[in-house]
Parts: structure tokens; C-alpha cells; sequence
């Protein structure tokens, strides 16, 4: 090879290595650039953030990413509305479509996922102190674009709008406690450690760290802030704050998050804050997946009541969970896929009537109980929801729930009663509610892809039956760790029972137990747990949890009258009903009377009527406020509250034995009754009004 031709391949060498470094010098220059125009904007916003004061925010500027030392987060923000990660972006190019963030053509799914990642880290940091997750807020601050919109759950929004979007959050922190929640945030998230700590209270006369340099405080208006007013206006519309929206026990906030890679049980007794574990879980789970959680409770007007609670937790997100008692779910999953269901349990009632009077056995049955309520119980609660093959799989099964011993003949008698039942259901083409469930179980196990739910969460599970269970297993299935179950055995109202291994469940690993009571005063609770006793009850085949519970309130004894008559307790109820209401205004609805028996409702209904006090029956009651007094069963109060709870005609010794009936079906109905008078006396939380009839 020629000594010329080698120089000149050297000098092309050269000439490329000072492109490279050339276009490397202009590569770094246009990241300081960037870094610069980044921090330039970071520094503008945080102009405008400065006068936030006013508003009662607390301004962190450039923290440490929560449990990271390198990564860092550009604003956070402690106020009203809760806690905000803001983080400043100078995008030049900006759209949002299809609801997605696009820079140019490219979407920008990555960076939203990246701040909520960031804002689940800090939930996770904040939990043991008690901020829930639902009271972090992030959104992405565009400094050079006017913008507003919510994309996945983060904010978008142009410099001008960040106020406003502020002044509408809704309220999360009472005055009181923002120092706390800063507290919190700043540990969690420290000072990045180059830049010198800027945090304080701005321009507030309770200033936080007087060390830390502080956002100089602007002295002009906020800018873009026209609807400032209307915002504020707005959020003191919104109801007035409650605690659990912000903030929760270190056991209850650690299972809105927590990863369960098979189904999860959350259980603890009355007033515990179960469903609000429920709800947060619910929320964060819809926050975070395309497909919507289904949250389903027994009680058919609970969803609604549960519905306006999340909304109030995180306004909007009422569209991403569906709210539902398990029979209208079965109903829709059924009509989804074309069919036409109709339940009808006053036919079906009938059929059972026939099946009854003609059953060869009844002599048998008769014998063990004479109460054909026992046996339609049977049918309904153990036989039919387990889709039993033969008498052979009933003589083997073991009747949870059940106490009155049923051996070879009598299960024989039982299963020929029920073959004959649905032979009657059969020829008057009726449905029963499990006929109902059933169905739907089976829909749902042959188009899985019908029905695609992120999460199932289940409250009041003890009082399902086991078809009901099944279905909601089936539409949790293929989704490992999206069935939460919540409940209290010893809340369960209704005959028989079932073990979570029957439904192919286990939550082995995957369960808590929750022990603080929220909800009732000292003596309201000690007068429930006075009448329950030390009766326990298997727990959907496990062991009961524990009763132990830490009440945090106290208040006055349950005041107790005992009349002679049904007309005493009449008399005393409405006397207490006008004279509380005269010494105290604030409303009949803080009221609410509840009965064993629908028909005792009714009478109340129509006695608060003739004395011109307005009732509101449970069975329309979707938890908006009106003022008026609730009246309705204790079966439909589960899973609600009151103030004050007044439970007339009751008596001053457990029911009493029936004629011919076993010892055995009267404990499990004494039992049943002691559960369902707990239930009654937790709605409470201030105070209890107990009306006994003698006799
Ligand atoms: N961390 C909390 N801080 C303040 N209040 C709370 C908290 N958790 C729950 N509560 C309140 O306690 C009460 C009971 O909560 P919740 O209804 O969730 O209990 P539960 O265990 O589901 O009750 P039950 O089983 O009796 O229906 C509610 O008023 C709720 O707002």
C-alpha cells in the first residue's frame, strides 16, 4: 500500500473524529440548553406558584424522588386540596388526543405513567403517617402552552390554569392538620442535596423551617385566576371533608395499595372502616387500569349510597367503577349476552308452597323442624346455590351455618323436597334469585371475554350465598389479585353459610384484620357486644377474627324505655323525636328508626306521619341528604350509619322457642337474631334509643 494514500485515509480519519466530537460538543450543548430552559421554566412556575400562599398552599420546590437521591421532583405542594407533585415540562410541541399527551406524533404515555409511578412511591412513603394515596394529586405544568385537561388519572395543564385546578381540588386537609401532612411530605421527600432546601410556608405567618430558603413570595394577583372565585364557591359545595378521605389508619392504608397476587380478605368488626378500605382500594385500582372495578354489595341500595362516597373521594371516577348488588349484576351479565331473566320470588315462593304441601317426606322433615321456613332455608342457602349433583353429594356435605343435625333420612326427605321444588319451578316456567346467579355463573365461565373487570371488590361478602360468590370469583378469574373480599361473620344476618375453599378461593397470606372502631361511641359498642355475648361464629370456614377493638369516642348511655304496649314505645319515640329536634334543630337526619320486621317499619312510617315528622324510607334512601328521619329494617342499614338510632319494639328476652322446634334451629335463630341486633345497634354513632315491650 502507497505512503500517500495512507495520510490521506489518517486525515479523513481525523476530519470524522472532529465531526464526532463536533456534533458531541453540539449534542451537550443542546442538553444544557434544555437542562437550562428546563430549570428557567421550573423557575417560572415556581413564580407562579409563589402567591399560592393566600390559598393556603405550602410550596417544596426541587425535592429528592422518595426513597431515590438522584431523581427529583419539581414541585411538591401541601395545602387544601391535599398533597400535588408538579412537574414542570418545556415541551415545545404539544397535543392531547385520544386521551393520551403527544409530543409531535409520539405519544408520551411514559411520562404519565412515570409521575403516578412517582405518586404511588410517595403514597407508599406517607402511608405509615396515615395520608391515604387518594389525597396525592400529580399534574404535568406545560410552560409553554395554555392547556387543561386530565389524562390517566394526571392532570395537564398550562401555567395560567395551575391555580384554578388548585382551587378546585377538592378539600382534603383542614387547616388544622396541614402542618402535619407537610411534615410528612417533607421526610418523605427531602431537598435534592445540591440545591440548597427550598422549602417554607409561603409568606404564612406558621412558617416551617427557617432554615430553608423559601420561593420568594410574588406580590402581584394571581395571574389567570378570573375563576378563582367560582372555584372556591365550587369546592364549598362539595360537602364538608370527613377524615377517611384523607386520612387512615397505618392498617387500613397499607391494603389500598398493597400487591396481593391471589384474592384478599379484609375482615374486623363493626364500624372498623372496612368499606372505606373498600372504596380507597376500589378508587386506586380504577385510577389505574383502562378496564372498570366492579364493586358489589348486597344490600341493593348500598351502591348507590357507596357510589357518591367515591365521588366525593375522587370526583369522576364514579365512571370507571360500577356500583352493584350481586342480583342486578347477575341480571345484566345475563341480559349482556341476550338473555332475558326474570327472577320471580313471589311465584317462586309459591312453588316452594306446592312442593311443600305434596312432599311424600314431610313427615320426616316435620319431625327434625316443623317450620317449612327451615326447609325453604335449606333449599335456598344450602342445596341449591352449590349446585349439588346427586342426594349422594348432599349426604357428604357439611351444612355451614347450620345447627339442627340432619342424618340419612331427614337429607333424604330434604333433597326430595327440593327435586320437587324445582319440578314446580319447571312446569310454571319460574326463576328463582339462584336461578339467577346460577345462570349468570355459568354466562360468565363460557364468555369470559365479555367481561373484563381490573378488580372485583366485594363488601358485606358474608351476607352472600355461595352461587353469589361464585359469580363474582368467575368474573375476577384470569386476574390474579383483583377479588377483595370485605366482611364480619358476625355481622351475617342470613341462614347458612359456606367455606371460601367451596368457591375455590383461598386468601392464605392475603388477609387483615382490622381492630379500630371509627364509627360508634364506647357505650354504643359495649351495649351491641353486650347482646351479641361471647357467640362466635365460623367466618366463611375460617376461625373467627378477633373481637378486639380500640374505640376512639365516647358519649352518652344508650337510653332504654320499656312500655307495656306497642303504643308506649310509640309514645316515647315520638316524644324523644320532638323534643331532641326542638332542643337541637340541626335536623331530622340525624335520625333513624329500625325495625326487625318490614311491617314494623311501616307502622313507624305511618305513626311519624300522623305526627307531621318527616320520614324518608331506607329502601329509597341514596344517601343524599335530605332532613328527614330514616326508617327502614336493620337488614337494609347494614353498611350504613346515623347519628342516632332508635330500635323500637323490642324484647326483653331473645325469641322464643317455637312449638315442636329443635333446640338445635333455635339456637342457630337465636344466634341469628343476636347478629342482626348488633348490626342495628352499630349503625349508631353517637347515640342509641333502645324501646322494649314487655311481654
Ligand atoms: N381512618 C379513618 N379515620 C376516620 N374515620 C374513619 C376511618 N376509617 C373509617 N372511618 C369512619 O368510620 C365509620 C365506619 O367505617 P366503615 O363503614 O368503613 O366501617 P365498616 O367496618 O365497613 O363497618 P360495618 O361493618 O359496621 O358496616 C365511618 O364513619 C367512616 O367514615
Amino acid at each position: 500500500m502507497a505512503a500517500g494514500g495512507s495520510a490521506l485515509r489518517r486525515s479523513r480519519e481525523l476530519e470524522e473524529d472532529a465531526e464526532a466530537l463536533f456534533s458531541l460538543s453540539e449534542l451537550k450543548r443542546e442538553e444544557a440548553r434544555r437542562y437550562l430552559r428546563a430549570s428557567a421554566s421550573e423557575a417560572e412556575l415556581g413564580g407562579v406558584l409563589a402567591p399560592l400562599a393566600e390559598l393556603g398552599w405550602h410550596v417544596l420546590e426541587d425535592r429528592q424522588w422518595p426513597g431515590s437521591r438522584r431523581a427529583n421532583v419539581d414541585f411538591l405542594l401541601v395545602g387544601p386540596g391535599g398533597v400535588v407533585v408538579l412537574d414542570a415540562k418545556d415541551w415545545a410541541e404539544l397535543s392531547v388526543r385520544d386521551g393520551a399527551l403527544h409530543r409531535g406524533e409520539a405519544r408520551e404515555d411514559e411520562e404519565v405513567a412515570k409521575l403516578r409511578a412517582l405518586c404511588d412511591t410517595l403514597g407508599e412513603h406517607l402511608a405509615p403517617t396515615g395520608v391515604t394515596r387518594a389525597a396525592i394529586r400529580a399534574a404535568m405544568v406545560f410552560t409553554r402552552h395554555a392547556v387543561s385537561a386530565e389524562v390517566d388519572g394526571v392532570a395537564a395543564l398550562g401555567p395560567r390554569d395551575v391555580a384554578g385546578w388548585l382551587a378546585r381540588l377538592p378539600l382534603r386537609v383542614e387547616d388544622s392538620r396541614v402542618a402535619e401532612v407537610l411534615a410528612a411530605v417533607e421526610e418523605a421527600s427531602p431537598p435534592m442535596p445540591a440545591a440548597p432546601p427550598a422549602s417554607a410556608r409561603v409568606g404564612a405567618s406558621t412558617r416551617r423551617g427557617a432554615a430553608a430558603a423559601e420561593v420568594p413570595v410574588a406580590q402581584e394577583p394571581l395571574e389567570g385566576l378570573e375563576d378563582l372565585t367560582e372555584a372556591l364557591v365550587e369546592r364549598a359545595l362539595d360537602g364538608p371533608l370527613e377524615d377517611w378521605m384523607t386520612f387512615l389508619h397505618p392498617a387500613q392504608n397499607r391494603l389500598v395499595q398493597v400487591g396481593w397476587t391471589g384474592p384478599g380478605r379484609v375482615r374486623g368488626p363493626a364500624g372498623t372502616g372496612k368499606t372505606v378500605v373498600a372504596l380507597h382500594r376500589a378508587v386506586h385500582l380504577a385510577e389505574r387500569h383502562d378496564e372498570p372495578v366492579l364493586f358489589v354489595s348486597f344490600v341493593k341500595t348500598l351502591p348507590q349510597v357507596f357510589e357518591g362516597l367515591a365521588e366525593r373521594l375522587r370526583p369522576g371516577i364514579g365512571e370507571k367503577i360500577e356500583f352493584t348488588g350481586v342480583h342486578a349484576l347477575a341480571y345484566r351479565v345475563l341480559q349482556d349476552l341476550g338473555g332475558q331473566p326474570a327472577p320471580d320470588p313471589r311465584r317462586a315462593f309459591a312453588a316452594f308452597r306446592r312442593a311443600w304441601r305434596a312432599c311424600p317426606q314431610q313427615e320426616v322433615l316435620h319431625g327434625i323442624d316443623p317450620r317449612p321456613t327451615y326447609w325453604q332455608e335449606e333449599i335456598d342457602h344450602v342445596i341449591k346455590p352449590r349446585r349439588l349433583a346427586d342426594l349422594d353429594a348432599y349426604r357428604e356435605l357439611r351444612r355451614h351455618g347450620r345447627v339442627t343435625p340432619l342424618r340419612g333420612a331427614g337429607r333424604e326427605a330434604a333433597w326430595e323436597l327440593y327435586l320437587a321444588y324445582e319440578a314446580e319451578l319447571a312446569q310454571a316456567g319460574v326463576q328463582d334469585f339462584n336461578d339467577l346467579l346460577l345462570q349468570a355463573e355459568d354466562a360468565v365461565e363460557r364468555f369470559p371475554e365479555a367481561f373484563g373487570y381490573a378488580a372485583v371488590v366485594v363488601d358485606e361478602v358474608q351476607d352472600l350465598n355461595l352461587a353469589g360468590l361464585r359469580l363474582l370469583a368467575a368474573l375476577a378469574e384470569g386476574t390474579p389479585g383483583s377479588l377483595l373480599l370485605v366482611g364480619d361473620g358476625r355481622q351475617s344476618v342470613y341462614p347458612g353459610g359456606f367455606s371460601l375453599a367451596e368457591a375455590g378461593l383461598s386468601v392464605a397470606g392475603r388477609g387483615a384484620v382490622l381492630s379500630t372502631n371509627y364509627r360508634n361511641t364506647r357505650q354504643v359498642l359495649a351495649c351491641a357486644q353486650s347482646v351479641l355475648g361471647d357467640h362466635d361464629v365460623e367466618d366463611l370456614g375460617e376461625a373467627p377474627a378477633s373481637h378486639e377493638v380500640e374505640v376512639l369516642r365516647t358519649g352518652p348511655a344508650p337510653l332504654v324505655v320499656q312500655g307495656a304496649g306497642r303504643e308506649d314505645v310509640d309514645a316515647a319515640l315520638i316524644s324523644l323525636l320532638r323534643t331532641s329536634h326542638e332542643r337541637d334543630p340541626r335536623g331530622w337526619d340525624r335520625y333513624a328508626v329500625l325495625t326487625e320486621r318490614s311491617a314494623d317499619a311501616e307502622r313507624i312510617t305511618r305513626l311519624l306521619r300522623e305526627h307531621d315528622v318527616p320520614s324518608l324510607q331506607l329502601t329509597s334512601y341514596r344517601g343524599v341528604p335530605s332532613d328527614k328521619v330514616k326508617v327502614g329494617t336493620i337488614k337494609r342499614a347494614k353498611g350504613l350509619e346515623f347519628p342516632y338510632v332508635l330500635l323500637p319494639y323490642l324484647s326483653l328476652t331473645p325469641p322464643e322457642r317455637g312449638d315442636g322446634e329443635p333446640e338445635e334451629s333455635h339456637t342457630e335463630r337465636v344466634d341469628r337474631w343476636r347478629r342482626e341486633m348488633y348490626v342495628g345497634m352499630t349503625r349508631a354513632r353517637d347515640g342509641l334509643w333502645l324501646g322494649y315491650v314487655e311481654g
